[in-house]
């Protein structure tokens, strides 16, 4: 077939090849071979204003719309008219330069066709003054490039537009030489890297390795996944912008060959990602610390502490874990408000950081326990060292509202790879250990033994016996007497809880604390207090000279601060005069909320009731604030009882003490008193009121009632 561009190149030659003067008709029906079959129009026209045509080839019709007959001549339309209005002047212009000049001219412009369409055309030609007619003669080929005017304006347009992209662009665009400079960088680049212009990064970042990369690794292995896959997707690393300050980015990026295959350079996309890295390392630090403190959480614990055993097992080091509880947290976070108990437990992490390298881990294992990892330690000794230090640190002095609180801890402590090879077992054993602690009297540290996972076991079967303790009807109070130790009549009575359990005696000992630890003693102390009060009213009505009856109150009762309506109307309803009701409060809990329990024992002592202070001697009262407190009765506490035969230092306390109750107008009452030698002293030293097994055990209330009609 012939195509359009054989053609045009044929006729090109044929306008320009001299006449054939050997065969004209061989070159005629050439000529008009050609003419036919071209997609164009062959013209002769001439050189005036309506480019008057005298001869137009077949292609006429398509190029214009009109015929031949319709253009020859000028009969209907010229080709003048036929030129679109805004191109009339430069087609002219262009014609009549290179006539002028003696060239063939060569100019594209539109025309309107018949249909009224406009189109593009291309025309070439050349002056053909070769009669001697008065009008120049054009003759020339039309052809219409309306296609390839419109892809050459697509390509343009597209050209534009990624221009405009590439320029505009809010991610940086680049083209760069695998030996290390760029070639092409577009503004947001140039920004992005801390440049003025692209210019300026283009001409002063010359070693990507080094200039560029924090880690100049990240290049190296840029180049390795390049070679190996022709792209790298996501490539996240840290760069250096020019200032030197250190961005996050991401590029994703591919290799741009030759047709041979040759590496002419890479071209890529950067995104600036310092912020979603911020942000993803925000939400990782979220997920894996505690928002309070900021120590590591049981999640991240619990992966360091597998990596510890890991390397533990791998090199044969040791490694302790530490289970550490605050002692009474419960009770200041209940009393004093959360407020502050976030405060003690943020010092508290404080405070547990400093004792420890930083290669260990301080965590918090939620509440107020928290999880000490110390790896690699040289020896036991370090070990006992240490915690000896973290004792030390958590009982120092705190302040809150302005008053000075101390805090202890009881910690328990559990070895890898002696006590356990994972980290579920030894976190277990950790906290049995922190139990015996707690058991051995708190602020102090075990370390754990295998009988201990028994008693933890025995611990959550004792709680869950206890759960059914009070509707069971397990629970029973025994009263031991309080008698005025100059005339030895009962004044009163001790209420002692008892468990009077399935399983046989439970003392208050091993359940109390207990209780007070899971709550449990809410609803126990209701039952004792309403049970005591009965009990006491019981004995009144049955005629015997009225007695009080007193009540342990634990610290939890005290936090609760509804204890005062408590009293009110179990009094009501168990008709008891108050004045017949003392409250034992433990000084310890008194200290720990100076202001709260003043509150509370005013308004217990405003419905009546007596107050009296247990364990005295053994907690931290000041003497500036028992003077104001509404107390009735000092309890010197039983350990200087018992020590008074052999401890000088004893009697001199409870000499003291003695006298101190009676400056402060309080009644002074010696608890434990198992000798007559120590009644003596009592007696002697003006102690008013006692009560211990010299005179009688805690009994049931029968047994009392005996002791009563003495
Ligand atoms: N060695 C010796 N001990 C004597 C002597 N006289 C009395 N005791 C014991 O000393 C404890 C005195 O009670 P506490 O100091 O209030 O100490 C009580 C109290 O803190 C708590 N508790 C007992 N009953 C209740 C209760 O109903 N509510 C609360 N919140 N705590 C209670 O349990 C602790 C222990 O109570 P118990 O085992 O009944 O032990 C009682 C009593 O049996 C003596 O001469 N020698």
């Amino acid at each position: 077939m012939v195509t359009h561009d054989h053609l045009c190149n044929y006729l090109n030659m044929l306008l320009t090849m001299p006449s054939h003067p050997a065969d004209p008709s061989l070159q005629a029906r050439l000529l008009g071979t050609l003419l036919a079959n071209l997609e164009g129009m062959v013209y002769r026209c001439r050189l005036d204003q309506q480019w008057t045509m005298e001869f137009v080839s077949e292609g006429c019709l398509a190029l214009t719309g009109y015929t031949e007959e319709d253009i020859l001549f000028n009969s209907r339309v010229s080709y003048d008219d036929i030129t679109h209005p805004d191109d009339r002047e430069y087609v002219r212009t262009a014609v009549m330069q290179a006539v002028t000049g003696n060239r063939r001219f060569d100019v594209e412009y539109r025309i309107v066709r018949a249909d009224g369409e406009v189109r593009w055309v291309w025309e070439r030609g050349t002056n053909a003054m070769h009669d001697n007619k008065k009008w120049g003669v054009l003759e020339g080929f039309i052809q219409d490039i309306t296609e390839r005017k419109q892809a050459d304006e697509a390509l343009r347009e597209a050209e534009r537009r990624y221009r405009s992209i590439f320029e505009n662009a809010i991610e940086g665009i680049y083209q760069s030489t695998p030996s290390n400079g760029y070639l092409a960088v577009n503004p947001a680049l140039a920004r992005m890297y801390g440049y003025d212009t692209p210019q300026d990064l283009i001409s002063m970042l010359r070693d990507i390795e080094h200039q560029l990369y924090v880690d100049p690794q990240r290049r190296i292995e840029f180049m390795r996944q390049m070679a190996e896959n022709g792209i790298v997707t996501n490539f996240e690393s840290r760069i250096y912008k020019s200032n030197g300050d250190i961005i996050w980015i991401s590029e994703n990026a591919r290799a741009v060959h030759t047709s041979t295959g040759e590496l002419l350079f890479f071209e890529g996309t950067v995104e600036a990602i310092t912020e979603r890295k911020l942000h993803e390392a925000e939400i990782q630090f979220q997920a894996t610390h505690d928002a309070l403190t900021g120590l590591p959480n049981r999640t991240l614990l619990y992966d360091r502490m597998q990596q510890a055993v890991l390397h533990s097992a791998r090199y044969g080091n040791l490694t302790a874990i530490a289970f550490l509880d605050l002692d009474q947290f419960k009770f200041i976070n209940d009393s004093l408000g959360h407020q502050v108990g976030d405060e003690l437990l943020k010092i508290t992490a404080q405070r547990l950081t400093s004792c420890l390298r930083e290669s260990d881990t301080v965590a918090r294992q939620g509440g107020d326990e928290f999880v000490l990892l110390l790896t690699s330690q040289p020896s036991e000794e370090s070990i006992t060292h240490t915690m000896q230090r973290v004792l030390h640190e958590v009982a120092q002095p705190w302040m809150a509202n302005g008053l000075e609180f101390r805090i202890t801890c009881s910690v328990g402590v559990t070895l890898c790879p002696d006590d356990g090879r994972d980290a579920e077992t030894l976190l277990k054993n950790a906290d049995s250990a922190m139990y015996k602690a707690k058991e051995l009297g708190r602020n102090n540290f075990q370390y754990f033994a295998t009988e201990m996972n028994d008693t933890a076991t025995d611990r959550l079967a004792l709680l869950n016996r206890l759960r059914q303790a009070i509707p069971n009807h397990e629970f029973v109070l025994h009263y031991q007497p309080k008698i005025n130790l100059a005339n030895g009549d009962i004044i009163g009575a001790e209420a002692l809880i008892r468990w009077n359990s399935a399983e046989g005696m439970v003392s208050p000992g091993s359940f109390i604390p207990l209780a007070e630890e899971t709550g449990l003693i809410i609803p126990i102390g209701v039952w004792v207090l309403e049970t005591a009060c009965r009990q006491n009213r019981a004995w009144q009505l049955a005629g015997y000279a009225p007695i009080t009856i007193s009540v342990n109150l634990s610290s939890r009762q005290l936090a609760r601060g509804d204890i005062v309506e408590q009293v009110e109307q179990v009094l009501a309803e168990t008709g008891l005069e108050a004045q017949y009701l003392e409250l034992e409060i433990t000084e310890s809990v008194m200290a720990s909320d100076v202001e709260k329990s003043f509150a509370l024992l005013t308004r217990l002592r405003l419905l009546g009731v007596k107050i009296s202070l247990d364990d005295f001697g053994t907690g931290y009262s000041s003497l500036s604030y028992l003077k104001r407190f509404p107390v009735d009765t000092l309890k010197i506490d039983q350990s200087f009882v018992r020590d008074l035969a052999t401890s000088q230092d004893s009697a001199a306390i409870v000499k003291a003490i003695i006298s101190l109750g009676h400056n402060l107008n309080l009644t002074v009452l010696a608890e434990g008193i198992e000798t007559e030698e120590q009644f003596q002293f009592l007696l002697k030293s003006a102690c008013n009121e006692g009560q211990g097994y010299l005179m009688s055990r805690p009994v049931s209330h029968q047994h009392f009632e005996l002791l009563l009609q003495r």
